[in-house]
């Protein structure tokens, strides 16, 4: 079911908007696999964690509260996150958002759906071993501050015991799709295309990456 996005009541036009979630644990290829779907699908891709850096890089007092946090490897509260999301999606010109790193526990999937009325058309899952994950990260030198190994720990347990509580909620309503993530970059795409091509519109259509994720 697509969602409608609040907004243009006076003409009475609801635009439709398509929001795909992309969730996985730290390290199991969310942002690497977002990048080929936004090309190769046209989706807009939003990196909630980019949002939530670009809020610290502002020098705001929301970005510090953000990095004490970010650097604990726990979560934001989800009105802060959601309320960049909002923003950042109303900025753009698309209709489609793949929404990578999102929700994150189940307070995200409720402030999403109470502030936005929105629902994704589904939620792709990368299911990817924990040891293959922490070596990723240990060897991803995007200069991160949460990229050490004891920070790495921390994400995990807050995958497991945050994340994945919230991914039973979508496999519930039948919206969850799973892709073994531990395999090389470019097998994980062949699944994750599988997967997108089920879609109504298979069409390929010029990617339209987000600006602030081109930023890295
Ligand atoms: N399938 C894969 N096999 C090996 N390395 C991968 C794979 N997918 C991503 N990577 C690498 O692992 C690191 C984490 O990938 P990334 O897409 O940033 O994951 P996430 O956004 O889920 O944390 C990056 O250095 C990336 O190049
Ligand atoms: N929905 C979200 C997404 C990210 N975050 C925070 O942002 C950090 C980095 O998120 P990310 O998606 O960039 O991390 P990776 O999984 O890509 O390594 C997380 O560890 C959380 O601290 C959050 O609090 N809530
Ligand atoms: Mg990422």
């Amino acid at each position: 079911m697509d969602s409608h996005k609040e907004g243009d009541r006076g003409s009475g036009k609801q635009k439709k908007v398509k929001i795909v979630f992309v969730i996985g644990g730290p390290g199991s290829g969310k942002g690497t696999q977002c990048k080929r779907i936004a090309q190769q699908f046209g989706y807009t891709h939003l990196s909630v964690g980019e949002l939530l850096r670009q809020e610290i890089n502002s020098g705001s007092e929301t970005g510090s509260m953000i990095q004490k946090i970010m650097k604990e490897g726990k979560l934001v509260p989800s009105d802060v996150t959601v309320r960049l999301l909002q923003q950042a999606m109303q900025e753009m010109d698309s209709d489609k958002f793949l929404i990578d790193g999102f929700p994150r526990n189940e307070e995200n999937v409720q402030t999403f759906e109470n502030l936005t009325k929105m629902e994704p058309e589904f939620v792709l899952l990368l299911d990817c071993p924990q040891d293959e994950m922490e070596r990723r990260l240990l060897s991803r030198n995007e200069g991160r501050e949460d990229d050490n190994i004891e920070t790495i720990r921390k994400r995990f347990k807050v995958f497991m015991e945050s994340t994945l509580p919230a991914v039973e909620y979508y496999e519930s309503k039948g919206k969850l799709r799973k892709v073994d993530a531990g395999k090389s970059i470019d097998e994980v795409f062949e699944s994750v295309k599988a997967i997108f091509s089920q879609g109504k519109d298979n069409k390929v259509r010029p990617s339209r990456h987000c600006c602030k994720c081109l930023i890295l």
